[in-house]
């Protein structure tokens, strides 16, 4: 496609947290044209008055998926909660390519996905053709796909650190264990107990210890890239902050491997992979650092044990962590520049 012709974007979930970065990010576009946005409880109202820092746009107001006139819908993003997203996307007409943010088409095992999101997957024959939307490692299914699934932010974050590792066998299958963080933003708009500011200010809180449904997904992946079965100890953490993500990985390296082979390997593996950057030696990934914008940046040490190494990776679990993925995504499957309304640096502080 030419840069110049104009794709139309509707966004499920556009009053949620996702949709909203989604459309931030997508209001400067040079492609896109947003056609509808989509939302449950706020249809009816206007974007602006969701969410005031869109003010300035204009845009069409929040309606429900019965009231969208899909002719006029090229593609569909998609922030919808999981367990909804797959019953909403299967209503769609062929003719509309998706992007989903949501967990719904990530496990390739319908059986697996049954097991850790405690119902019966919606949609199996759409599930079958979906492409897992981790854009520097399938680009080319992405291109092709009618339906990307992007990942999750702690599996993007972990998969980005330790994919390339499990693929080039720098590292262990086994003793892998993720120390994971994540500000408050990933736990979505609606309102919760434990994300209240008097619950969440002030404190640091591990949750899904042992039983969070990112461990089958990550597995999955490091498994496909390893040939073989990969275990991980995954635990999540809450964050007093907003936005940000950080995974500390200790990993066992393979036979002869130092923490020097696994910064090389991953230098070489994102080399041309323009918002992944394994930071310098002695450089510390902290999400101030990326956040705000689509980058990941990723650093290697060198664990005191004998044979180990510590590979820090940090997201801006809404950018690269969800939208800014999903239109990273967008653009490969439109054969447009992957970095096009990206291109943003970082706030800090
Ligand atoms: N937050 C994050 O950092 C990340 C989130 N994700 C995933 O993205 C998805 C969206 O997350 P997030 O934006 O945080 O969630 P939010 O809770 O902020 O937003 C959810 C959105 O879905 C809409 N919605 C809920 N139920 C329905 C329904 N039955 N029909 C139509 N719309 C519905 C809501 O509309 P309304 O409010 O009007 O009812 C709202 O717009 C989830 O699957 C999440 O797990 C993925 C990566 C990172
Ligand atoms: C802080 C917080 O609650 N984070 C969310 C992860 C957000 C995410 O990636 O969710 P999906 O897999 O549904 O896309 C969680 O742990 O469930």
């Amino acid at each position: 496609m030419t840069s110049t012709q104009t794709i139309r974007a509707a966004v499920l979930g556009a009053s949620g947290y996702t949709g909203a970065d989604l459309i931030r990010l997508a209001a400067r576009h040079p492609s896109i044209e947003i056609t509808a946005l989509i939302a449950k409880a706020h249809a009816g109202q206007p974007l602006a008055k969701v969410y005031p820092h869109f003010a300035s746009l204009d845009l069409p107001a929040l309606v429900t998926a019965d009231e969208v006139d899909w002719d006029n819908v090229d593609v569909a993003f998609c922030g919808l909660p999981h367990g909804t997203a797959h019953n909403e996307i299967a209503k769609l007409p062929d003719s509309v390519k998706v992007v989903d943010m949501s967990a719904d088409f990530r496990l390739r095992d319908l059986g697996t996905y049954a097991e850790w999101y405690g119902a019966e997957h919606g949609a199996p024959e759409l599930a079958e053709g979906a492409v897992y939307g981790l854009t520097e490692h399938y680009r080319d299914a992405i291109a092709e796909a009618r339906l990307v699934a992007c990942p999750g932010c702690y599996p993007t974050a972990v998969l980005l650190a330790l994919l390339p590792l499990s693929k080039s066998g720098l590292i262990a299958a086994d003793g892998i264990i993720i120390d994971a963080k994540s500000g408050v933003s990933g736990a979505g708009r609606s309102l919760k107990q434990n994300i209240l500011f008097s619950e969440a200010g002030e404190g640091l809180s591990p949750y899904g210890v042992g039983t969070h449904r990112h461990v089958p997904e990550i597995e999955q992946e490091l498994g496909a890239a390893a040939g073989k079965s990969v275990t991980v100890n995954f635990t999540p953490h809450l964050v007093p902050m907003t936005r940000g993500e950080l995974c500390t990985c200790y990993v066992q390296l393979a036979d002869g491997t130092s923490a020097d082979d696994v910064r090389e390997g991953l230098a070489k593996a994102y080399a041309e992979s323009p918002f992944v950057r394994v930071v310098e030696e002695g450089v510390i990934p902290a999400t101030q650092h990326v956040r705000g914008s689509n980058y990941c940046h990723i650093g290697v040490f060198a664990d005191r044990i004998p044979g180990r190494a510590i590979v820090i990776s940090t997201i801006d679990n809404l950018v690269k962590g969800s939208a800014g993925q999903a239109l990273q995504n967008f653009n490969l499957m439109y054969g447009l520049d992957e970095t096009t309304a990206l291109e943003q640096l970082p706030l800090f502080p």
